[in-house]
């Protein structure tokens, strides 16, 4: 599923993210990543969708070795693999409808198709009467409601996401954490940063601490494991 062997990434500027990363993710995992600011995690997160690619080592991601893949290949990874940021990253004059057809519309889904699995998201993201709605008009944890509905709507394997509670309120970011639950009980693997300690310590699942580039601990149904 995510297979990662002796990865290493430095950037242009040489500052070292990732020292040697070996780990092996199965499908339908739920893994948090965590670790202190500046330790690699984003980094890690997006060498899985090939934002950034490793400096050595080996990623394999469903099957496909990233270290072969072609350029024009790297949209077909990306429907494998839905991705959700802290910041949302809706566009601002497109309805919720359109920010999550979008998805679908670049790879020419018929418009039959793509209002039924849209309003199959909206629904499982509880934002069914909120579809005509333009980001602006929606909370915080609504837009990023929209924006899991947008990473899921092609039904990937895998979702990623970089600290998605990190600008929501504690009660919101408990109405995303079981919308991640719901997206994960249906067999999507989710691999999630993030540095809240409340909810790695009652959510319990996997925790892959990564500390100077380096896997510091792998844990069943670990803890958060720093001050908050
Ligand atoms: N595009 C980039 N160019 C150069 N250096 C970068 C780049 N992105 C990240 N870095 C550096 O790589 C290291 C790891 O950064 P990364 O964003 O992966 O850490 P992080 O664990 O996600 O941090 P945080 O918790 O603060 O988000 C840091 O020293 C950072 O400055």
């Amino acid at each position: 599923m995510i297979n990662m062997t002796d990865v290493y990434k430095t950037y242009a500027n040489g500052v070292t993210a990732l020292n040697g990363i070996d780990i092996n993710i199965e499908q339908g995992e739920f893994v948090y990543v965590v670790g202190p600011s500046g330790a690699g995690k984003s980094t890690f997160i997006r060498l899985i969708y090939r934002e950034v690619k490793p400096t050595n080592g080996t990623i394999i991601i469903n099957d496909t070795d990233l270290s072969t893949l072609k350029e024009k290949k790297v949209p077909f990874l990306r429907r494998d693999v839905g991705v959700i940021f802290q910041d949302f990253k809706l566009l601002p004059k497109l309805s919720v409808y359109e920010n999550i057809a979008f998805a679908l519309e670049v790879i020419e889904e018929s418009p039959r198709n793509i209002r039924k699995r849209v309003m199959d998201v909206l629904e499982l993201v509880g934002l069914k009467n909120k579809a005509r709605f333009i980001p602006d008009e929606l909370s915080g944890g609504e837009q990023q409601r929209v924006s899991i509905a947008r990473a899921i709507v092609n039904q990937p394997k895998i979702v990623i996401a970089d600290e998605p509670t990190g600008n929501l309120d504690p009660e919101t970011s408990w109405g995303i954490m079981r919308v991640f639950e719901e997206i994960n009980t249906r067999g999507t693997t989710i691999i999630m940063a993030t540095h809240s300690k409340e909810i790695v310590n009652t959510v319990k699942k996997r925790v892959v601490a990564i500390e100077d580039g380096l896997i510091a601990r792998d844990e069943h149904r670990g803890e958060y494991g720093y001050e908050a």
